[in-house]
């Protein structure tokens, strides 16, 4: 993949980490899939990259900072998958479930949430058995139609068939297309009000947040003047700055390790 960035660009973005280095009070939050771990068949062997595994840890044992994965997966499925231990903070499901210091919140979903939830899973399942190399998500609070590796118009045509399907069971489902996902959640919490929860928690006087998909642009539009947005990858974005890649992402956290030790 190649993504343009000038020099100019590159050298505004060391000098922004090298200002955020210097914040009082320090929150790193990372989107997990395609942002610390490259995108894979099998959801299960995601893992976050060595370097980026390392600069995380450094970061964790600073003083006044604070690292947190903000992700679309289940709690506990990204607690597995990040293997992060118990003071790392983490917002799942988008932005429902919240593990700050403390536990996490239960999600706690109603009859008819539960009514509606089910029966969408069974249109899914239906379309997941006609459409070869599909999957069906359960999550918390909603359902994720994977198609990675399955043929362009026949994805398109299980995304369409999905659509119709959650106008047929009715009520409100928020539905987020993300890469080779396409979900439907019964509860409307957004990264960014992951990202406004966290900066509440720690106080933070600086926040970086970087993500790859559609669904981190929430987190993007949650940030403020003296934080910094990186978008990974291609695709229109409301963040301030781009890398290429998780590899890059990697990078980037080992110079602000560096520079936040100075
Ligand atoms: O918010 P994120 O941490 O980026 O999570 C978004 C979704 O990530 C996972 O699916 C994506 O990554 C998989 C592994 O690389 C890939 O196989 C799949 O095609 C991608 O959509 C996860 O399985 C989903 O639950 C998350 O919503």
């Amino acid at each position: 993949m190649t993504v343009a960035t000038t020099s100019a660009d590159a050298q505004a973005l060391k000098d922004a980490l090298a200002r955020l280095a210097a914040t009082p009070r320090l929150l790193v939050a990372l989107d997990f899939d395609g942002t610390v771990s490259p995108l894979v068949d099998n959801p299960s062997d995601s893992r976050v990259l060595p370097e980026a595994r390392a600069a995380l840890t450094e970061l964790e044992r600073m003083p006044d900072t604070w690292f947190a994965f903000v992700s679309g997966r289940p709690l506990a499925n990204l607690v597995r998958v990040t293997e992060a231990d118990d003071e790392v903070l983490l917002i799942a499901s988008h932005g429902v479930e919240v593990r700050l210091e403390g536990g996490a919140v239960d999600v706690g979903l109603d009859d008819d949430e539960q009514a509606r939830l089910a029966a969408l899973s069974a249109r899914l399942d239906a379309i997941v058995a006609r459409t070869p190399g599909s999957k069906l998500e359960h999550k918390p609070v909603g359902l994720g139609l994977h198609t990675r590796g399955v043929p362009a118009e026949a994805a398109a045509r299980a995304d369409e068939a999905a659509r119709d399907a959650a106008r047929e069971v009715g009520g409100t489902f928020l539905e987020r297309a993300g890469k080779d996902i396409l979900e439907f959640s019964v509860r409307d919490a957004t990264k960014g009000d992951g990202l406004q929860r966290l900066r509440r928690h720690v106080d933070a006087t600086g926040m970086l947040f970087a993500g790859d998909d559609v669904t981190d642009e929430d987190g993007f539009a949650a940030l403020g003047h003296d934080d910094i947005g990186i978008k990974v990858g291609q695709g229109e974005t409301r963040a301030r700055f781009r890398v290429a890649d998780p590899d890059a992402v990697a990078g980037l956290l080992s110079q602000l390790v560096s520079l936040r030790r100075r």
